[in-house]
């Protein structure tokens, strides 16, 4: 029998590698649990039939559009880890909830609360280096490049630059065939790196004359997750529409 003072949690993705610690945590923690351990080929309606109150997403970026609309027409506040969510799905998730107000939608492109230190770093060093580049390395079983914690960074880097009145980062470069200078997200250059052995690590880094500064945080293994994804879960449901990073829930 469920215990009523417990939040009810359904996992999505239960199985992966992501899910099947999500489902740990919410297990171990005194104050959640999980209704529902949901993955590929599973129906979305166990969530309504176990009674989840908040769902948690790490499926694929493929599969989390949908399931964010089941969610948010069903009434169940909703924890998004899957990465690959850019503007014009952030926007369709902003019509679903005109329609749901009462449902919070929270999307995290990182739950390491070192990860999401380190874009606070870089966006507040933005202003004052001509240059920036990001380097994001990962697990060879990640499917989508660069990774979301690299592409939120370059926004909110790319954005306080543009604040600053500070242009683009100098470069020369006018002969790269084979992409070698990385993928241009909103004007910052962007290196995805893919090795056997790795978890998931970021390197910002900044330039100006006679200086550099590197903003790195690394991920050794996937329970440094976990406290994020826990204040995430416990803060949704009293955060209705869209927010996204896990910087507001921390009062960053
Ligand atoms: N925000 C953050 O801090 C973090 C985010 N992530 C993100 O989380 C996502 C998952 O990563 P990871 O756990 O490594 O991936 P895995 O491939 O290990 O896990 C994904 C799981 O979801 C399942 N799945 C796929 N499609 C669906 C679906 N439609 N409904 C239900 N389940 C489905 C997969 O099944 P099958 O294998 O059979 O397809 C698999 O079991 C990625 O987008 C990753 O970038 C990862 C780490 C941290
Ligand atoms: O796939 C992963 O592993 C990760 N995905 C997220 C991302 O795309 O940024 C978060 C973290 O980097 C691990």
């Amino acid at each position: 029998m469920s215990d009523t003072s417990l939040l009810e949690v359904a996992v999505l993705g239960a199985r992966g590698r992501m899910g099947s610690e999500a489902v740990k945590a919410v297990t171990d923690a005194t104050d959640t649990e999980a209704v529902a351990e949901v993955d590929q080929g599973d129906s979305l309606q166990e969530l309504v039939t176990a009674g989840a109150r908040v769902a948690v997403d790490f499926t694929h970026p493929d599969a989390v559009l949908d399931n964010v609309r089941f969610c948010v027409e069903n009434g169940i506040h909703l924890v998004v880890g899957t990465s690959g969510l850019g503007e014009s799905q952030l926007d369709q998730v902003r019509g679903w909830l005109r329609d749901r107000p009462e449902v919070g939608v929270l999307v995290v492109p990182n739950f390491a609360i070192g990860a999401v230190l380190s874009m606070k770093f870089a966006e507040t060093a933005a202003r004052f280096f001509d240059s920036v580049e990001i380097v994001e390395l990962h697990h060879p079983k990640k499917a989508d490049a660069p990774s979301g914690t690299a592409a939120r960074t370059a926004q909110v880097v790319a954005q306080a630059r543009a604040d600053a009145g500070v242009g683009p980062s100098p470069d020369a470069t006018t002969k790269d065939p084979d992409g070698a200078r990385g993928a241009q997200v909103d004007g910052v250059n962007v290196h995805s790196v893919r090795l056997a052995g790795l978890v998931a690590h970021q390197e910002v880094l900044l330039g100006t004359e006679g200086e550099t500064l590197t903003v790195r945080h690394d991920s050794y293994h996937r329970s440094s997750f976990m406290p994020g994804v826990l204040a995430a879960v416990r803060a949704v449901g009293s955060r209705p529409g869209l927010t996204v990073g896990l910087d507001k829930v921390l009062g960053l």
